[in-house]
């Protein structure tokens, strides 16, 4: 009997920098986010900040009054619309809901009637103790379309791949999940991999030759291979392994893709498109306080279509919403408020729908454009009253009050106020420790409305009965087909919830957009390396197949080609052009060199850059700086490391704040002035943005004065500032410092690999030790301390100046004379309203216990290891 394992892996691009060829391992359902600093600590010397404060206040954010209650407004019933629906023929509104329908009969045809269904029978070969685990899980049986699909000849046995598709919430990953052990249980040497994306993994395996030891590559959310930032990588990693045509099963897997068929041909694989829901969605839009089905969104285009057909040229969306209403029946009306926050229909609405959920028993899901509408629209809905929560609910909630007032930067302010009131927002701005916490207490249903920008769109099951979107953009632009099948798909999963709808609701400006958004069909997925998009040439896509000798002769390369996404979409003689091209300029920059049989060898330059995950283009420009570093590095400070620290790709980071940036400077040592010297970075210049106000073009100029200001928040972390001081100094939010971080953390890994495979050894060891304070946050002394969980950064130097220098002596200590310690080195001084402090010491008490169970492994493991290296 095959043994069976306790796990299969689950690795990001991001472990893999991290941890070398170290995999993290990851539970359940996709959890790419990186444990990341957990300590902090208030710096006196940052301007703003209060120690004796309890909440972490933003100072430009006015203080929260929740005694200014406000009552949502009533949703009317739908008795006009069930009679128009009854005495008419209008087949856009359904006689009969979808619910009562699958009431009336199961959604899912019984295991008793279809034995195939079951994951016991013998044809799926799983043990006996899974089908058990997957039972405990509410999985006693599968859906028709996952038993068709699973066993399509071929795919159980891994000998065919699979490219697959079925709405949100359709079931996709157990399908995966049931691939992916089948191939280690039937060997427990192979490998499985679930992508997101992790290209690296595979150069590794190519460059060391153990891609036999590969079994299955998952790529889930595969349209995502469309993504300009990582969609290439996606699909480099899939034409490297149907180039080494090996015995790996390839299985992708997606909600969104229009062009199965498209993408199952590329990877040579078996295609199956489903369209079962195993949950009744009821999906709506709703504008001016009426609530449509999102079916009638087609007899608004039409309008809106036949006004421009007409030439009408006064015609304008108000005269199309006006053609609109004279047609259609809403099938609810919310009642106009008498508060004044409500007055905005789209407020009015959100807060009435998440109410009305919240008043069930159930949980809401709001989207919300950007972070800080998700703050202040969490506030808003938190003033509308749920009666009768039970005693019980309001003590999990101050559990969660606890744990959030816990971690080492304290509470968020809005939080602070929104959580008793079973609301709470998400967003990449607060950490990922606070993000766990709320996503967490929603799932078990202790929170009920959750306010989130599109963070939570994909991947994620969470119960929300319904999912409410506030307009039709995210951030600054419309939303597509693809996101809003997403953010839809979040509503009634199987397992959370029996029964789901969503909203989509309109601002007066956006009703033409968001019907047509409504209508719009699913755009065709499309390969990166086209040329309009980050096209062949700037991407490792040659660069790292001639360097790990997959092709190395011209015929090769082509053979390499012709096994991409590209290939199947572009002329191939135009393709055969660009690939000439991009080989001319990696000899040209010297990543190249052609040898006597004509085949194409890789330069060290063209190892280093493989190696640490770069593209050509950013290799070239790390390659430069780091000579340069070779023969003018400033050691007598720290800012030039973290200056070369700083990742080159830097969409989405924090802005240059000019006035910042200025005083910063104007801080600085000689030493410091010396390295914005040798770096580029021109003072007049900054004195100049900073009084003009204007901000610097896209150029690499600009690329230096910006990594420049993400290193000054780089060394304030290593010098043991925490993070939401950090936060405050910068005017920016504690998620963005603590992405910040670990982004770094993955591009120093990634630089010291870089100067290893060139043989600088000196830099190297620099950039190690550099790159070791990153992680801990602080300096040189308190690097063994901070190896412990929970102790960083301030925790640690509060550790070590109450006398706790070493491992040995946190391994020995009683946790309750660790617990004032602790609390010490908190933020927060326990002051929130008095009566949780029992609550808020305990979950500290917790740590305490984590804090010298973990040191007491580390010691041990040490002790293992220097008792083997003296044998
Ligand atoms: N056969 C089944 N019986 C009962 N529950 C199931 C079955 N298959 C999947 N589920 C449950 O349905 C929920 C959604 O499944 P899953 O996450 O696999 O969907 P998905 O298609 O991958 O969704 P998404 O596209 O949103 O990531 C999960 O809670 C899962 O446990």
């Amino acid at each position: 009997m095959a043994q069976e394992p306790q796990h299969y892996r689950v690795l990001t691009s991001l472990d893999l920098i991290k941890q070398g060829n170290n995999p993290a391992i990851y539970n359940s359902k996709r959890q790419s986010e990186v444990k990341a600093d957990l300590s902090s600590h208030p710096h006196s010397l940052i301007p703003g900040y209060d120690e004796r404060l309890s909440i972490r206040a933003d100072p430009k954010r006015p203080r929260l009054d929740l005694d200014d209650s406000i009552e949502a407004s009533e949703i009317c019933d739908a008795t006009k619309y069930t009679e128009y629906a009854i005495n008419t023929s209008d087949t856009r509104y359904p006689r009969i809901s979808e619910y009562s329908q699958r009431r009336a009969a199961s959604s899912t045809p019984s295991a008793s009637l279809n034995p195939l269904l079951r994951l016991s029978h013998p044809s799926y070969g799983l043990p006996e103790s899974l089908v058990k685990n997957l039972t405990r899980l509410g999985i006693d049986s599968i859906y028709p379309w996952q038993s068709s699909c699973l066993l399509g000849r071929g795919v159980l046995n891994g000998k065919t791949n699979l490219v697959y598709s079925a709405p949100t919430g359709g079931g996709k990953s157990l399908v995966a999940d049931v691939l992916m052990l089948r191939r280690v249980i039937e060997d427990p040497q192979k490998k499985a991999i679930l992508v997101l994306p992790a290209n690296w993994l595979v150069n590794d395996a190519i460059e060391n030759c153990t891609t036999d030891s590969l079994g299955v590559v998952v790529m889930d959310e595969l349209h995502m291979i469309d993504d300009y930032y990582r969609g290439y990588l996606i699909e480099l990693m899939a034409t490297k392994l149907l180039t080494l045509g090996g015995t790996v099963q390839l299985i992708g897997m997606s909600a969104t893709l229009s062009n199965t068929e498209q993408l199952a041909r590329w990877l040579n694989a078996k295609h199956y498109v489903s369209n079962y829901k195993p949950i009744p969605i009821e999906e709506f839009w709703t504008f001016d306080n009426s609530i449509y089905p999102a079916s009638t969104a087609r007899e608004f285009v039409e309008i809106a279509d036949q006004s421009k057909a007409d030439h009408a040229a006064v015609s304008s969306a108000d005269d199309v919403t006006k053609k609109f209403k004279s047609r259609m029946t809403p099938v609810r009306w919310i009642s106009e408020s008498r508060f004044k926050e409500l007055q905005n229909p789209v407020a009015n609405v959100v807060v009435g729908l998440a109410i009305e959920t919240a008043k069930a028993g159930f949980g809401a899901l709001i989207f919300c454009s950007n972070r800080k509408g998700c703050e202040t629209l969490a506030r808003l809905v938190s003033r509308a009253k749920v009666e009768d929560i039970s005693d019980q609910v309001l003590e999990q909630r101050k559990e969660v009050l606890a744990e959030l007032r816990s971690l080492p930067i304290g509470i968020d302010e809005t939080l602070a106020r929104t959580v008793m009131r079973g609301v709470a927002f998400h967003h990449a701005g607060i950490t990922v420790e606070e993000r766990e916490i709320v996503a967490e207490a929603y799932n078990k249903g202790i929170l009920k409305v959750l306010v989130a920008t599109c963070s939570l769109a994909a991947g994620i099951n969470l119960p929300a009965r319904r999912v409410i979107i506030q307009g039709a953009k995210m951030g600054k632009l419309t939303i597509g087909p693809a996101m809003l099948r997403q953010m839809r798909g979040r509503a009634g999963r199987k397992g959370k919830d029996e029964i789901g709808e969503t909203y989509l609701c309109c601002h007066e400006g956006d009703v033409v957009e968001a019907a047509q958004l409504i209508q719009a069909e699913l755009p065709v997925v499309a390969s990166c390396l086209e040329p309009e998009k980050r096209g062949i040439k700037r991407q490792a896509a040659l660069l790292e197949v001639i360097t790990v000798r997959l092709a190395t002769h011209p015929i090769a390369i082509q053979e390499y080609v012709r096994r991409t996404l590209l290939f199947h979409i572009m002329e191939a003689q135009n393709l055969d052009l660009m690939v000439e091209e991009a080989i001319h300029q990696l000899i040209a920059d010297g990543f190249i060199e052609v040898d006597n049989s004509g085949s194409y060898q890789a330069t060290q330059l063209s190892r280093a850059v493989v190696s640490s995950y770069m593209t050509p283009e950013d290799g070239l420009l790390v390659h430069g700086e780091l000579r340069r570093a070779l023969q003018a590095f400033v050691m007598d400070g720290e800012l030039h490391v973290f200056y070369l620290f700083t990742p080159i790709q830097l969409n989405g980071m924090t802005e240059i704040d000019w006035q910042i940036f200025r005083r910063e400077m104007e801080n600085l040592d000689d030493s410091g002035m010396r390295v914005l010297r040798l770096i580029g970075v021109n003072p007049g210049l900054v004195n100049k943005m900073a009084n003009s106000g204007k901000s610097l073009p896209e150029t690499d100029e600009r690329l230096i004065y910006h990594r420049c200001y993400l290193a000054f928040q780089l060394r304030d972390l290593c010098d043991e500032t925490p993070i939401h001081a950090v936060a405050q100094r910068y005017k920016v939010t504690t998620g963005s410092v603590q992405t910040l971080s670990q982004c770094c953390e993955g591009f120093a890994a990634g630089m010291i690999q870089f100067c290893d495979r060139m043989g600088w050894g000196m830099l190297k060891s620099v950039l190690e030790h550099m790159g070791d304070r990153l992680k801990a946050g602080a300096r040189a002394d308190l690097l063994e301390l901070a190896r412990i969980p929970f102790v960083k950064s301030r925790t640690a130097r509060v550790l070590w100046d109450n006398g706790f220098r070493s491992l040995l002596a946190v391994a020995e200590a009683d946790p309750k004379d660790l617990l004032p310690i602790l609390l010490l080195a908190q933020p927060t001084k326990a002051r929130m309203d008095g009566q949780d402090e029992g609550k808020y010491r305990q979950k500290m008490m917790l740590k305490a216990e984590i804090i010298v169970g973990a040191a007491n492994r580390l010691w041990g493991i040490q002790q293992q290891v220097e008792i083997e290296v003296d044998i």
